[in-house]
C-alpha cells in the first residue's frame, strides 16, 4: 500500500460507507480509514438505476469485518471523532488515538431535532437503539402523542396499532413535507381503515438487517455511551411490531394548526388547578372520560389551548446535523440548518475537507429541478459523488457536478401508497408563479403536475401511475406542453405515446 497520510472518511452511515468503497476502487492502493461511531455500517446493495433519475437500492446494516473483507484497502475504526484540527491536516477519535488525513470526508449524519431535550418522556427516532425504546414504551401505552408533520410522523400514524395517537401538525394539513392539501385529503381516509396484512411492494430502497443473527444484532448495539447510530431508513418498520395493548387498528386524532406550547410531567401537573383535558375527537364518551381521570405520565399542552394527557411523546420534528466534534479551532462555515455547507466539489470551506449526506448542507446553485432533503438517496449520491471530487482533485482533473443533482426524485411508501415525487414537486421555489394539474381517483391515485409557461416543473404521483419515468423525461427535456393542455392527464390518452 502506497505510503503518504490515508484518506479518511468519518461516519459509518450510507454516505460514509459510500464514499469509503468508492474511494477504495478508485485508489485501490491507498489506505482508506473509516472512523464510526456505530458498531455497525451501512452498505448498499443490489443498486439499481431504475431510470435517469429514480434509483432502487437495498441497504443492509453491517459489521465492519464484512466491509474490510470486500475492500483490503479499508478500515474501519469504531470510535468516534472528537476533535478536528485542519491546519495539522489531523483528528482526534475518542480512543485517544491520532490520525492524519490527506482528504478528509465528514458524512457524520445527523440527529433527530427535540422539541424538549432531556425529557424522559419525548423520544425521538433515529437509529435502532431510539427504535427499540420506542417499542417498549409502546408496547405499554394507550395514548401517544406525535409531533411533527414530515416522514417519519407519516409513517408513524399509519403503522402505530392498538393505540390512540394525538397527532399535534403545525400546518392545515398532513405531511406538509411532501404533499400539498390535495395529497393529504387523498390519503386521509387510509387512517380510518384497517391495515392490510401484505403492505404493498414497491420498487424503492429497502433496509434489511438480513445475514445477521439476533445474537450478532445485539452484540453490534452499541453500549450506555450517548453515541447516535446510523439513520434508519425504508421500510424501518417493517418486520417490528408497533402495536400497543388495545384490540383497535388506527385511532388517530389530528390537531391541525399548532405547536407545543409545554409539556408537564405528572407531578407538575397535579400542581395546577383550573385546566381541563381535552379528549381526542372531541368525544366525551363514557371511555374517555374515565381514562383522563386516570393520571397521564405526561400531559401536551398545545398553543390552540387544548391539553391532552398521554403516556409519552414522539418529536418527529427534523433533524440537526452532527457538526459539533469539527467546528471548534475550525472555520466551517455552516448553513442556516446547521450543516455544513458545502460547494458543488463537495468542499467544505475548509482546504482538503468534504462533507456528504445528512450532516452537510448543498450550497451550490442548484439546477432548477433539484432541492436538497435529507434522504437514503441523496445520502448515497453525495457519497460516491465526494468520493470522485476528492480523486479529481487528488489527479488534478477538472469535474462537473453529477447528473443525479439535475433533477430531484424519491420514491418511498406512505400509507401503504406508493409514492413517487418528482423536481419542484410542491412548487419549491416558483412563488405563485405556477400552475398545478390534477387528477385523481379516490382510494386509488393522485397525480399532480408542477408547470409553468407550460413546461412541467415537477410531480407528485401516488399509487400505481406509471408516469414515472415518463414525467421525468418531461421535466428534464423541458418540452413545451401548453398545446396538450388537460390532455396530459387524461387518463383515456396513453401519455407515453406521445412522447415516448
Ligand atoms: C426513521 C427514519 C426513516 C427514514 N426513512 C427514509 C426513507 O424512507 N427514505 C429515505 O430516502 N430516507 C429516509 N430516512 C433518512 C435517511 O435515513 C438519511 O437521510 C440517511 O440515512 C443519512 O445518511 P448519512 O450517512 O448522511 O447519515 P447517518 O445514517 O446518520 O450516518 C451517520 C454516521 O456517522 C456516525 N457518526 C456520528 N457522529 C460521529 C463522529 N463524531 N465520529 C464518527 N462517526 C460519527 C454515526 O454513528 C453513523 O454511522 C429516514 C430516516 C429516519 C430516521
Ligand atoms: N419515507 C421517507 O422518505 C422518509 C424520510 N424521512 C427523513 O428522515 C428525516 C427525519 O424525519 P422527520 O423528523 O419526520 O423530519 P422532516 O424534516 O421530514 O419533518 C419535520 C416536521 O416537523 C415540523 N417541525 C419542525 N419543528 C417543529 C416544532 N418545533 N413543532 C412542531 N413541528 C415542527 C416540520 O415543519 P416545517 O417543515 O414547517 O419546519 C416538519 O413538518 C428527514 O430528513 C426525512 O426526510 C423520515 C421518514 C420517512
Amino acid at each position: 500500500m502506497a505510503d503518504g497520510p490515508p484518506l479518511v472518511v468519518a461516519g459509518g452511515g450510507i454516505a460514509g460507507v459510500t464514499c469509503a468503497e468508492q474511494l477504495a476502487l478508485l485508489f485501490p492502493s491507498r489506505q482508506v480509514l473509516l472512523l464510526t461511531a456505530s458498531p455497525l455500517i451501512k452498505a448498499v446493495t443490489n443498486f439499481k438505476q431504475l431510470s435517469k433519475a429514480l434509483e432502487e437500492f437495498q441497504v443492509e446494516e453491517q459489521a465492519s469485518t464484512v466491509l474490510e473483507s470486500r475492500h483490503a484497502n479499508i478500515q474501519v475504526i469504531q470510535s468516534a471523532v472528537r476533535r478536528l484540527e485542519s491546519a495539522e491536516h489531523q483528528l482526534w477519535t475518542e480512543d485517544g488515538r491520532q490520525h492524519h488525513y490527506e482528504k478528509l470526508c465528514v458524512c457524520t449524519g445527523a440527529r433527530p431535532k427535540l422539541i424538549s431535550d432531556g425529557n424522559p418522556y419525548v423520544l425521538g427516532i433515529r437509529d435502532t437503539d431510539s427504535v427499540q425504546e420506542f417499542q417498549k414504551h409502546l408496547a405499554k401505552a394507550r395514548r401517544v402523542a406525535v409531533v411533527g408533520n414530515g416522514g417519519i410522523a407519516l409513517e408513524l400514524v399509519y403503522e402505530i396499532e392498538g393505540c390512540e395517537v394525538i397527532w399535534a401538525i403545525k400546518d392545515k394539513a398532513i405531511g406538509n413535507t411532501f404533499f400539498d392539501a390535495g395529497a393529504a385529503e387523498f390519503l386521509i381516509p387510509k387512517l380510518a381503515v384497517e391495515k392490510p396484512e401484505v403492505p404493498v411492494a414497491c420498487k424503492r430502497t429497502k433496509y434489511t438487517t438480513e445475514g445477521k443473527s439476533e445474537t450478532e444484532q445485539k452484540v453490534g448495539r452499541k453500549g450506555e455511551d450517548t453515541e447516535l447510530g446510523s439513520a434508519l431508513g425504508p421500510d424501518w418498520h417493517e418486520g417490528l411490531k408497533l402495536k400497543a395493548c388495545k384490540e383497535f387498528s388506527h385511532k388517530v386524532h389530528i390537531e391541525t394548526l399548532c405547536e407545543v406550547k409545554k409539556i408537564y410531567l405528572h407531578e407538575e401537573f397535579k400542581q395546577l388547578s383550573d385546566v381541563s383535558l381535552a379528549f381526542p375527537n372531541g368525544e366525551d364518551d363514557e371511555q374517555n372520560t374515565k381514562l383522563d381521570q386516570e393520571l397521564w405520565p405526561v400531559y401536551i399542552e398545545l398553543t390552540n389551548g387544548k391539553i391532552y394527557g398521554c403516556d409519552f411523546i414522539v418529536s418527529a420534528t427534523g433533524v440537526l446535523p452532527n457538526v459539533q466534534p469539527f467546528l471548534s479551532g475550525n472555520n466551517f462555515v455552516v448553513a442556516e440548518d446547521g450543516g455544513l455547507k458545502v460547494d458543488d466539489h463537495m468542499c467544505t470551506s475548509i482546504d482538503h475537507v468534504y462533507a456528504a449526506g445528512d450532516v452537510c448542507t448543498a450550497s451550490w446553485k442548484h439546477s432548477p429541478f433539484w432541492q436538497q432533503m435529507r434522504l437514503w438517496t441523496q445520502a448515497r449520491q453525495m457519497g460516491w459523488y465526494a468520493a470522485k471530487c476528492i480523486a479529481a482533485d487528488i489527479c488534478g482533473e477538472p469535474i462537473e457536478l453529477d447528473f443525479c443533482f439535475e433533477l430531484f426524485a424519491h420514491i418511498t411508501k406512505f400509507f401503504n401508497y406508493k409514492v413517487v415525487l418528482l423536481g419542484k414537486f410542491n412548487g419549491q421555489g416558483l412563488g405563485s408563479d405556477h400552475d398545478l394539474m390534477l387528477r385523481c381517483t379516490k382510494g386509488y391515485e393522485y397525480v399532480k403536475v408542477v408547470m409553468q409557461n407550460g413546461r412541467m416543473m415537477g410531480a407528485v404521483l401516488i399509487g400505481e401511475t406509471d408516469l414515472d419515468e415518463t414525467f421525468e423525461n418531461l421535466i428534464l427535456n423541458q418540452m413545451d406542453l401548453s398545446a396538450y393542455g388537460e390532455d396530459l392527464l387524461d387518463p383515456n390518452i396513453d401519455i407515453e405515446d406521445y412522447f415516448d
